[in-house]
């Protein structure tokens, strides 16, 4: 490996493993022995940028991954007709990767992202996958906090409160937990998602979230992670959204911090610095948000419960290893992050795998900002708020807008709540 081959390592990955540039979007279908190279390339790229200190640092490339979100966001545009089920989810992919670069969007985008997703907002409350669609917690997570990074008046304005109040009512169990949409599945992200709304939005109600804390705890297992109901497999996915959605709650003392951060704390590969989502499965840049963000909110959690002894001053993860996994392995040379080498980069990628670059480069704990920024200071982002996973500034904005207008209480008197 020579020094041109380690300053793009992915071009290295193609050519040692006879893949094709990464500069399409096809899927590639990897099979198990080149898998299982690329896992031993992955070891000796980062190895070698260990080992000898001599060579460049690994650089965020900043103009490829900006030029990849722009080109995303106005397709985006062009298409708002398609049935697409997602696109409420690639409005706020899209957003956030460009709040974390620092890169401004047009007053014109941010209309025009505003006018799609009101129409995607169901007559009886909630957001859908796409126009006329079934209203979803999924996608009324995505457009609202999609909305709370625009942080317009005109973005405030598309939620209808009252009737996103009346949807969350309609999805609530006896049990505490919440099903995805009226006759859907219950798990543990519809919990997390009506938690994130109802509190961005200030339509929370006493009623509305009654059991749920209790419901999320017995979603952790003897392993200390989540599942995604009470006893299936942990996974950081669904670990993340229970913690979540307890610390909004202020309950996350209700869980099993010690045995949380002990199954987190193994999800690190050893080798690579990136984390996989549950016990002997593979890396992927995802999780470099979805389990290194509960770590924070383990800080959290544990500053509210008044344990001093595990809120020290580190994040309890090795965050060098994690940037290395991540500029090293994640970044496609031509914009867009991706799971491993090997895959194709998409927005879900590209915002986890920033989201996760974010929150392992700025610790902030009791107002004091701890900073690490592997390579440059051009390679800093902007920081994220690990509950939200929206930049804190546009939390607090939105917090501020929506506390000035409570929405009635007695629409839950109306609805039938047991
Ligand atoms: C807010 C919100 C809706 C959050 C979503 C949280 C999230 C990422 C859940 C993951 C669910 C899951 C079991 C993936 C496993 O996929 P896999 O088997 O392909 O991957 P693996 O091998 O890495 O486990
Ligand atoms: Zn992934």
């Amino acid at each position: 490996m020579d020094m041109e081959e380690m300053s793009t390592p992915l071009r290295y990955f193609c050519k040692k493993h006879n893949l094709e540039s990464f500069k399409d979007d096809k899927v590639k279908t990897v099979t198990s022995t080149q898998q299982n190279r690329i896992e031993g390339t992955i070891q000796e790229v980062i190895n070698a940028y260990r080992q000898n200190n001599t060579l460049p640092q690994p650089t965020l490339l900043r103009e490829q991954h900006y030029g990849y979100l722009k080109k995303g966001l106005h397709n985006l545009s062009d298409a708002y007709e398609s049935l697409d089920a997602s696109r409420p989810w690639l409005c706020y992919w899209i957003l956030h990767s460009l709040e974390l670069l620092d890169e401004p969007v047009s007053t014109s985008v941010c209309s025009d992202v505003c006018r799609f997703l009101a129409r995607c907002q169901s007559p009886t409350g909630g957001f859908a996958g796409g126009p006329g669609q079934q209203a979803h917690l999924a996608p009324t997570y995505a457009a609202v906090s999609a909305l709370c990074i625009i942080g317009t008046q005109e973005a405030y304005d598309v939620i209808d409160r009252e009737k996103l109040l009346d949807f969350l009512l309609s999805v609530k169990q006896p049990d505490g937990s919440f099903v995805m949409h009226v006759g859907g599945e219950v798990d543990i992200r519809s919990a997390y998602c009506a938690v994130s709304v109802a509190s961005l939005t200030n339509i929370t109600t006493p009623k509305l979230f009654e059991r749920t804390p209790g419901w999320i705890v017995s979603c952790q297992n003897w392993e200390g992670g989540l599942g995604g109901v009470p006893g299936m497999e942990a996974h950081g996915g669904y670990t993340f959204c229970g913690t979540a959605a307890m610390v909004i709650l202020g309950e996350g003392h209700m869980l099993n911090l010690k045995s949380l951060l002990r199954w987190v704390a193994y999800r690190q590969m050893r080798f690579e610095g990136g984390f996989q989502g549950r016990c002997n499965k593979l890396v992927d840049g995802c999780y470099s948000f979805w389990q290194a963000g509960l770590l924070p909110l383990l800080h959290l959690a544990l500053f509210r419960e008044g344990d001093s002894t595990l809120s020290t001053s580190s994040w309890m993860f090795e965050r060098q290893a994690l940037q290395e996994y991540i500029l090293l392995c994640c970044q496609n040379p031509d914009g867009g992050l991706l799971d491993k080498p090997g895959k194709s980069r998409d927005f879900y990628h590209t915002c986890y795998c920033l989201s996760g670059l974010s929150i392992a480069q700025h610790f902030k704990i009791r107002d004091v900002h701890h900073k690490l920024i592997l390579g440059k200071e051009e390679n800093r982002l902007a920081p994220t708020d690990p509950v939200y996973n929206i930049c804190p500034e546009k939390v607090a904005q939105a917090l501020e807008h929506f506390n000035l207008f409570p929405v009635p209480l007695q629409r839950e008197a109306a609805a039938n709540v047991s």
